[in-house]
């Protein structure tokens, strides 16, 4: 990652303080391309699909409140293997600094196509401390501004807007899974992201807890 001891504290402080915090130019551009390109080719392949919501027995397709398609990333690739490398890294800066005791990763390549969304939601469950922390890396080269797309964050207490994120490449948002209410508005224009989830094991020897 593009992280320089002063980015890393950065981040750090800000998802302590105030529960997010975005970061531009975090991950190389080239390498921001070859994940497009990745994404690119499984979509002509046909191998992007509806997202759902809800996790185990209880995931449904509800296009009413979700409509992008997604691939898990499975490490298929060199691009998306050195990506995994990088969330690897960043999950440990987390675990030294933070104690949040992360314990694996897993993301997905998202496209959101012109008019989809995904209504204002919690990543994770107060209480069912599993996805700790998300991660959003875009992939969308000269966003405009009012192209839609952004991503909102809300205070989980009052519900005030607490920002706006532009989906612009190479940016990566962090926040804490369990306290950041958020949204991605109606997009006017194909928005492509790598989405995640740093997570602390929830298994038991009578509950196996997959991570998808
Ligand atoms: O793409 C984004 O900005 C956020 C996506 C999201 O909230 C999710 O997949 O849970
Ligand atoms: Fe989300």
């Amino acid at each position: 990652m593009n992280l320089t001891p002063e980015t890393l504290n950065l981040l750090l402080d800000n998802l302590v303080e105030h529960g997010w915090y975005a970061l531009a130019d975090a991950i190389p551009m080239q390498m921001c391309a070859e994940l497009l390109s990745d994404i690119e080719r499984y979509d002509e392949a046909g191998a992007l699909k509806p997202a759902g919501i809800g996790r185990g027995d209880e995931h449904q397709i509800a296009k009413e409140i979700r409509r992008d398609q997604i691939k898990w990333l499975d490490g298929s690739s060199e691009v998306q293997r050195q990506y995994l490398q990088y969330m690897a890294q960043l999950q440990y800066e987390l675990n030294k600094a933070l104690f949040l005791g992360l314990f694996e990763y897993e993301c997905h390549y998202a496209l959101y196509q012109q008019g989809d969304f995904y209504k204002k939601h919690l990543d994770s469950f107060k209480g069912q401390a599993n996805r700790m922390v998300s991660s959003v890396l875009y992939l969308n080269p000269d966003w405009q501004p009012d192209w839609g797309g952004e991503l909102v964050i809300y205070n989980e207490e009052d519900n005030a807007e607490i920002a706006r994120v532009l989906p612009e490449m190479g940016k990566l948002v962090v926040f804490m899974s369990e306290q950041m209410p958020h949204e991605v508005l109606p997009t006017l224009q194909p928005r492509a992201s790598v989405t995640g989830w740093f997570r602390c094991n929830n298994s038991t020897a009578m509950l196996a807890d997959p991570a998808r």
